[in-house]
């Protein structure tokens, strides 16, 4: 571990524990010294602040591997266009984390965690900028117009949009959505198809509690309605060079990237094995069952289980997803991909562990809810 590295996390320990209250002194300084940019961030600040200190972390655990520390400052600089973020900006927002860190950090913040903070700071916004500018020929964010809204269960819906202006994603990438009823509240859903001629692009959405943008987008948004799409990121794609089958894991409306890369595969695929493990709660939120089971239908080398974990009459397979991968096993040598909830990726990122998978064979992404 570098010694900037060493720092920061030694420092980090120091505010860990009063997260919260450090984003919200954060923003209030940022406010307060800079009034003007309180119109670029949401109404409601609650989901913000633990992104904003959420990607601040990552970025600071990831910077002693510069590929992955690189790839993810540009995507989030592009990412950030969406909120008419200008290079000086990144001025006010670095001045008041450094004010936050310091009240939060008291006695024990030594002049070597301040240098260390100041230099990281300094490094991911000239990344994020750059990543920024390197997208100038996108438009900062997409336009796009829902084309059809259908209810699959109590809560969730799947909904098709298509952008006004090309939008190029990979399948196996997420993208964030704003809606005109949460304004500048943005939240990700994994495109659940491969980029189709027209343009068209499927979310799977799950309704939160009220007030979220999930909400809004399950119970309210209809066909004609326009939201807004920000710029495609994510790694969890297909490596098209490996030549081993292919295990895909799904937790509820975590099948959308799998979906996508399911898809992708139809296109090209005619030697790999595709496992397909969708679980969730009941019948009613295996909400695309059947369409896998008509593509598995049509596609011989697919296959696909479908487990619920708290429906003990549904008529297949039963308990939480990672188990029921485990017991079809063993799985020595093939690619994974695993998609869920935060809980679900863990645990199965756990299983897999223990069945020896090599953790360089598996690719997910968890996303917080909100
Ligand atoms: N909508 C989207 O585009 C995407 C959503 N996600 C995430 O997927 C999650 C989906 O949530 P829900 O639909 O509410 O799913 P859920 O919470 O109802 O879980 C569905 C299934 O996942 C498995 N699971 C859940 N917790 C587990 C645990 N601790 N250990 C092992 N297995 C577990 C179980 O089999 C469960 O039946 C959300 O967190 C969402 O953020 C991830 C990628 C894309």
């Amino acid at each position: 571990m570098s010694n900037l590295s060493r720092l920061l996390k030694e420092s980090w320990t120091l505010v860990e524990e009063q997260q919260d209250k450090l984003a919200s002194y954060f923003y209030a300084r940022m406010f307060l010294n800079n009034p003007q940019l309180r119109d670029l961030f949401p109404v409601q600040m609650d989901v913000q602040r633990s992104r904003l200190l959420g990607a601040i972390v990552t970025a600071v655990q990831t910077v002693d591997d510069p590929d992955v520390f690189a790839e993810y400052l540009q995507s989030l600089g592009r990412d950030h266009r969406k909120f008419h973020v200008q290079p000086e900006h990144y001025d006010a927002v670095g001045g008041a984390l450094m004010e936050a860190l310091r009240t939060f950090g008291g006695d024990e913040w030594t002049v070597e965690f301040d240098q260390a903070w100041r230099d990281a700071y300094a490094v991911i916004a000239a990344k994020m900028i750059a990543g920024a500018e390197a997208d100038s020929t996108n438009p900062p964010y997409w336009h796009a117009e829902v084309l059809y809204h259908e209810r699959r269960s109590q809560d969730i819906a799947v909904l098709t949009c298509r952008p006004l202006q090309p939008l190029e994603y990979r399948a196996g990438q997420y993208i964030s959505v704003e809606c005109k009823h949460q304004p500048r509240l943005w939240r990700v859903y994994s495109a659940a198809n491969a980029p189709r001629k027209d343009g068209s692009i499927d979310f799977h959405v799950r309704a939160l509690g009220a007030g979220w943008v999930s909400s809004a987008l399950v119970r309210r948004v209809q066909p004609g309605d326009m939201i807004r799409l920000g710029a495609p990121m994510g790694s969890m794609v297909m490596d098209r060079r490996s030549t081993r089958d292919i295990v895909c894991v799904a937790g509820g409306t975590g099948l959308a990237p799998i979906k996508a890369l399911i898809e992708e595969m139809t296109r090209a695929n005619r030697t790999r094995w595709v496992h397909v493990f969708f679980g969730a709660k009941d019948r009613d939120d295996l909400y695309d069952l059947a369409c896998l089971n008509r593509l598995a239908a049509r596609y011989p080398w697919l296959s696909v289980v479908a487990a619920t974990s708290d429906d003990p009459e549904f008529p297949g397979e039963h308990g939480k997803i990672s188990d029921v991968v485990a017991r079809y096993g063993p799985w020595n040598d093939h690619d994974f991909f695993v998609s869920g909830s935060p809980q679900m990726v863990r645990s199965t990122l756990r299983t897999l562990a223990e069945m020896q998978v090599p953790a360089i064979r598996i690719k997910y992404d968890a996303f917080g809810d909100s």
